[in-house]
């Protein structure tokens, strides 16, 4: 049974068609990257799902349940988590107060010693242990990264849609963030990346969707996918341009 199963998913704003028919059956346990160009209708899937936008036609379903309808909150405690692009941090509060939070507001009934016992296990799993008590706005660039991932971390769930979570990482921060990625697969999470990072993309993801104008173009394994010039050229924009200018 497939960890997400999407079927006939529709969605248009006004007139403008965003997704026109999106089908795509996530594998359990594997890190799937979604791809494509700019606009081409990632987030607007992550909304999808998750309950931001309810779609004009098409299911979501998972573990037997339509999440169709549904409202955030519900996908959340039913198991499901996802990041936002923009850091949806509290930054007047600490580290730990931040990954507190949000583990509370997830569906599992913590005592209070067992809610800041865990949120001191995802801080060091995350490698912020020794920030616990430094505020939000005090953070690297990076370590706000890693604290965005760990509120989800903490909520104890199944399936992941991280949405650009590795963007702007360097070097060493990205290792970092492949080594939990990893962590997250071997517990047998299943995990549904947004990553325009395209080395990240090789790294990390057992499947790839290429999304191009709300369409999953494609959907098979990094080597088949990155193989494919006909989808490397859509990525880059090239498609349809003389050879001469995709070259300049
Ligand atoms: N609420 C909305 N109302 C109208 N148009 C929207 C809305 N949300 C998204 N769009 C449009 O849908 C298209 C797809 O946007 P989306 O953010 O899903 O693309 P994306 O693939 O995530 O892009 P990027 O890689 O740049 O983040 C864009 O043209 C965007 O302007």
């Amino acid at each position: 049974m497939a960890a997400l199963d999407i079927h006939g998913l529709r969605k248009a704003f006004g007139g403008n068609v965003i997704i026109p028919d999106v089908t795509l059956a996530l594998e359990p346990g594997l890190i799937t990257s979604l791809v494509g160009p700019n606009g081409a209708g990632k987030t607007t899937l992550f909304n999808l799902i998750t309950g931001f936008l309810r779609p004009d036609a098409g299911s979501v379903h998972y573990k037997g349940s339509d999440l169709v309808g549904l409202s955030p909150q519900r996908v959340t405690r039913l198991g499901i988590a996802r990041s936002f692009q923009d850091l949806r941090l509290f930054n007047e509060m600490t580290v730990f107060e931040n990954v507190l939070v949000a583990q509370e507001s997830s569906f599992r009934l913590w005592t209070r010693a067992a809610a800041c016992r865990h949120t001191d296990a995802v801080l060091e799993r995350v490698g912020l242990a020794d920030k616990r008590d430094t505020r939000a706005m005090d953070l690297s660039y990076a370590e706000r990264k890693f604290l965005n991932l760990a509120r989800i971390m903490a909520l104890d769930i199944d399936l992941f849609l991280l949405d650009e979570p590795a963007s702007g990482l360097d070097g060493p921060s990205r290792t970092t963030f492949h080594t939990l990625l990893q962590s997250l697969k071997d517990e047998g999470h299943t995990v549904l990346l947004i990553e325009h990072n395209l080395d990240i993309v090789r790294e990390v993801s057992d499947r790839i969707a290429f999304l191009n104008k709300g369409e999953v173009m494609a959907f098979d394994t990094p080597e088949r996918i990155f193989a494919n010039e006909r989808l490397t050229d859509l990525y880059f924009g090239t498609a349809g341009r003389p050879a001469e200018a995709a070259s300049c």
